[in-house]
């Protein structure tokens, strides 16, 4: 896991690192400058671009400086700096970065309030505000940054876009530089990670400047992002002499005449993510296509207004709710009534939920809720920023002692002891129907495989993206359908136990 932290803590990582590395705060500003240095020269490596690069005078200009210097360096002949100094204030390591410049004879201007010259270099490199923000840009800041959108040029930002807060609530209509790319310093700030930053940065990339890891993942904080060695770690090869009923029976409660995809879909991918059994309970219209598309899956069926008979005992696991309909209520009264393991609850299970909220004292303990944004308003009320449903998972989940996995394009999955997990995987080319539905089977599947739930919640979300970009592979503006990510779950838990073994 990497641990995501605040502006604030990165702050104090910067000291840290300053003080026991050691090296000069200054060292550290040139050692992020080439990061960023690196990974642009390998994004444009045309030298013959024109380069402005807008600086401030805090640190995030200063980087600004050293990285025009080493553009220069790097054979980048069109380069010029423009200095926004809108106040008296500049840091230390920017006073020496600009002697730095002037030694290295990189042209630069400064600019006047409300006076700013017409921009024609190719691209903008954007350092007047970093991690620094600590209030809404307005004044010259805003003048500015509103005259360099209104150009519409390819921006790069350095670590952070100028005026976007990098944690809290994102103001929609704040002044921000758009960035078409971020180059962020050690970690990805925790506002990228929501959607509201969409509309002011197109994509970031991570690069190390060598911060001291050590003292970062031992810092206070709840939010982490899932990397891949932590799924290889998770995850149990299968042993010899193992038989299907090591692997659990999972029931899964889905379907209506009209939605009966859902329910193939969500019982399918239960049976390729693994479960030893897997019986799904449908209206009888739905038979003949479960039969002919996943002869693995038993059935029970459900007439209209009659109670199916379910051995709730049976089952390790039960996942309810995609394509269910909200007339189950009985079927689902019935559920928490005899059924006191963890449940996977989904769709239409959720907005029932969200209508008869006495349920919730008979969910049983450390059971997952996999809500999309809809869903989590309607069960948690209506919020008008990300970072607000972030904190209501924080408190819904200790509360009601479950796993929340809200997703999203980076799904965040909430335990009961606080803990918010970002994930990484997935791409906008399963922004499809039914992709929900087949999440809802590999973490029911998991469950019932006896990983813990919370270890079900993070396999299966980050499963189900990487078998989604293994889909969309480097054409992520295709379509990956739900059918497809169902059947890919296998190789791609193959590929990850053959990490484990290697
Ligand atoms: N560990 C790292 O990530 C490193 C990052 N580096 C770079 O340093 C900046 C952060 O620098 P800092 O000096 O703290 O802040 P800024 O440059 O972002 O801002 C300067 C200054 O501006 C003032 N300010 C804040 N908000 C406003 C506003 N709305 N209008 C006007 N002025 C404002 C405030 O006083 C700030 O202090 C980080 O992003 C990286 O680029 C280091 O180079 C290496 C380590
Ligand atoms: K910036």
């Amino acid at each position: 896991m990497l641990k995501l932290i605040t502006s604030a803590q990165m702050h104090e990582v910067d000291a840290h690192t300053i003080s026991t590395e050691p090296i000069a705060s200054v060292d550290l500003m040139e050692r992020a400058s080439k990061a960023f240095v690196c990974f642009f020269c390998n994004h444009f490596p045309d030298k013959n671009i024109s380069i402005a690069v807008y600086c401030g005078t805090g640190n995030n200009g200063g980087d600004g400086l050293a990285i025009a210097r080493l553009l220069k360096a790097n054979q980048y002949e069109n380069i010029d700096v423009k200095i926004a100094r809108f106040s008296d204030h500049a840091t230390a390591d920017f006073d020496t970065n600009f002697t730095r410049l002037k030694e290295a004879s990189v042209p630069f201007i400064e600019l006047k309030a409300g006076d700013f010259p017409e921009e024609n270099a190719d691209v903008i490199i954007d350092a007047l505000l970093g991690s620094g923000l600590n209030k809404p840009l307005s004044g010259a800041y805003a003048d500015l940054v509103k005259h360099l959108n209104n150009i519409e040029k390819k921006v790069i930002a350095v670590d952070v876009p100028t005026g976007l807060l990098t944690e809290g609530v994102i103001d929609k209509d704040a002044i921000v530089l758009k960035a078409d790319l971020v180059i962020t310093f050690q970690r990805p700030k925790l506002n990228f990670l929501l959607p509201e930053s969409a509309s002011f940065m197109d994509d970031f990339v991570v690069v190390d400047i060598g911060l001291d890891e050590n003292f970062i993942q031992n810092l206070d904080s709840n939010f982490e992002l899932i990397e891949e060695k932590d799924v290889v770690k998770t995850v149990r090869p299968r042993k010899k002499f193992e038989h299907k009923g090591t692997f659990g029976h999972a029931l899964l409660i889905a379907g209506q005449a009209k939605t009966m995809g859902a329910a193939l879909l969500c019982s399918s991918a239960a049976a390729y993510a693994g479960v030893g059994l897997t019986t799904v309970c449908i209206p009888a219209p739905g038979l003949t296509a479960l039969n002919s598309l996943i002869p693995e899956v038993m059935a029970i069926v459900r007439e209209e207004k009659q109670m199916p008979e379910i051995e709730w005992d049976k089952f390790t696991v039960i996942g309810a709710g995609p394509g269910l309909g909200k007339d189950s209520t009985a079927l689902m009264e019935a559920l928490f009534a005899n059924f006191k393991k963890s449940v996977v609850l989904d769709a239409d299970a959720l907005n029932m939920l969200s209508e008869n909220s006495d349920w919730w004292q008979s969910i049983p303990e450390n059971s997952i809720i996999t809500p999309h944004v809809k869903e989590f308003d309607r069960l948690f009320g209506a919020h008008t920023s990300w970072w607000e449903r972030l904190e209501t998972a924080k408190k819904q989940a200790a509360e009601k002692k479950i796993i929340i996995v809200l997703k999203n394009q980076y799904t965040i999955i909430t335990t009961p002891e606080g803990s918010q997990y970002f994930n990484p995987t997935g791409n906008s080319a399963m922004a499809s129907g039914g992709m929900g539905d087949v999440l809802t089977g590999i973490i029911t599947s998991f469950i019932a495989q006896k990983y813990a739930p919370a270890e079900a919640a993070l396999l299966g979300v980050y499963l189900h993206g990487k078998a989604g970009d293994e889909l969309a592979l480097n054409n992520r503006s295709s379509v990956v359908l739900a059918a497809q990510v169902a059947a890919q779950v296998p190789v791609t838990l193959a590929k990850i136990i053959a990490q484990k073994n290697g």
